[in-house]
């Protein structure tokens, strides 16, 4: 195991994170994420024993890195940077060669073994015929791959990479990360920035994902949430559930967000029904508000990084007086209420039985016709919606 303990580190005066606890286990794929500037590369360099932290030490199969021989912590770990400070026009060949350093005696000879595992790890990285190549000759992602397999060739417990997908089209990521959870696989502790949350939700074992001078950690289930990623990034951002895969998927908000807009548009939603609605409403200029929503549903999501105003729940709790009451006041101020097509359990038949006090004129529901269908409160729902169809109420128009 690779442990990062109690780590505090800064530069100059500043301190950029204090007590942080990180490990990396053999046969994992762990990945760090969080915004620029936040001390990935620094906590990185850290754990590859090339930066010593103000406090906390790091830890290497349970030997202390910053006592390792150099060439006893290269056969153990490798680091493949971002792109070197400086940078020699060697060859592919010659470059990789360098991950057989540890292994090689005081004369620097190459062995069979030397000469076989550089040609692997070239093949590995879909560089054959690349190897007479110089490094200032090659593109961004092709020079980033020859890192890797000069890695590869080191052959040592544990890969930490920085951003090692930032220069590569996105099939070459795929094909990078797919490659790195195949050495988890075989047993290697493999540790790697990034800055692509979807990719880390689908291919990382565990997260960590800084904020604020702290890590939260977890599986991506656990650490992708709409409050992890507005505490971390400071920016919200939409989080579905990938309907096959089943994990997170993070979608930064491109659009408008609700602020500006004159008309006040409310949702009745739940369970994901009403995000559509929302965007669509949003998009279109309108100041939406949502509720009463449970908190984390992902409906709720969804209004709160469109930066509506929400009356909330905590989850799996009924609707209180204070939220009918607040649910009433957004109500009787909205031009426009929409109602989703959602199931009409207890908790929403509070919110259809609201409507009754407003105009009915204002209100618009989805696929009413379907109301009976979707209705689990013994048909009181149905009838309340089809007596605000009578008074007045429309069908909300289809997309
Ligand atoms: N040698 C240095 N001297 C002073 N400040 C530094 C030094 N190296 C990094 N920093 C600062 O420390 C902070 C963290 O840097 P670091 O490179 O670890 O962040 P990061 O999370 O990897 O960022 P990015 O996502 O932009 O790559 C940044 O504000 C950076 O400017």
């Amino acid at each position: 195991m690779l442990k990062g303990i109690n780590l505090v580190y800064g530069y100059g005066n500043t301190t950029l994170f204090e007590g942080i606890n990180i490990e990396v286990q053999p046969g994992k794929f762990t990945v760090i994420l969080g915004p620029n500037g936040a001390g990935k590369t620094t906590l990185l360099k850290i754990l590859a024993g090339f930066l010593k932290p103000r406090e906390g030490t790091v830890e290497i199969n349970d030997q202390e890195i910053f006592k390792l021989p150099a060439k006893k912590r290269a056969r153990m770990l490798a680091y493949v940077p971002q792109e070197p400070e400086t940078l020699r026009d060697y060859s592919v060949w010659d470059t990789v060669m360098m991950g057989r350093y540890p292994y090689q005696g005081f004369l620097g000879l190459e062995t069979k073994k030397d000469f076989q595992g550089v040609k692997k790890a070239i093949e590995t990285v879909g560089l054959a015929g690349y190897e007479e190549r110089t490094l200032l000759s090659l593109s961004g992602g092709e020079r980033q791959r020859v890192y890797l397999a000069r890695a590869l060739a080191q052959e040592a417990d544990y890969i930490l990479l920085d951003e090692p997908t930032n220069h590569l089209d996105l099939f070459y990521q795929v094909k990078i990360l797919s490659l790195l959870k195949d050495l988890a696989a075989q047993g290697k502790g493999i540790l790697a920035v990034l800055h692509d949350l979807n990719l880390a939700s689908f291919f990382a074992d565990r997260l960590y994902l800084f904020s604020e001078g702290d890590v939260i950690t977890g599986a991506a289930g656990e650490v992708l949430t709409f409050e992890n990623i507005y505490k971390a990034y400071k920016e919200p951002a939409l989080v579905v559930n990938h309907p096959v895969l089943g994990i997170p998927q993070v979608l930064p908000l491109i659009i408008n967000k609700s602020s500006g807009g004159k008309t006040r548009v409310h949702i009745i939603g739940g369970g994901g029904m009403a995000s559509g609605i929302m965007l669509r409403e949003s998009q279109q200029g309108a100041k939406i508000s949502a509720g009463v929503l449970n908190k984390s549903d992902s409906d709720w999501q969804t209004a709160k990084a469109l930066g509506a105003e929400v009356v909330e729940e905590e989850p799996f709790s009924p609707i209180s007086q204070e939220s009918y009451r607040r649910l009433l006041e957004v109500l009787k101020k909205a031009d426009k209420i929409v109602v989703a097509p959602v199931p009409i359990g207890p908790g929403n038949l509070q919110n259809i039985e609201a409507l009754l006090e407003v105009e009915p004129k204002k209100i618009f529901i989805v696929k009413p016709e379907e109301m009976e269908k979707r209705d689990y409160s013994g048909g009181r729902a149905t009838y309340i919606v089809n007596s605000l169809i009578k008074a007045g109420a429309q069908k909300y128009p289809e997309a």
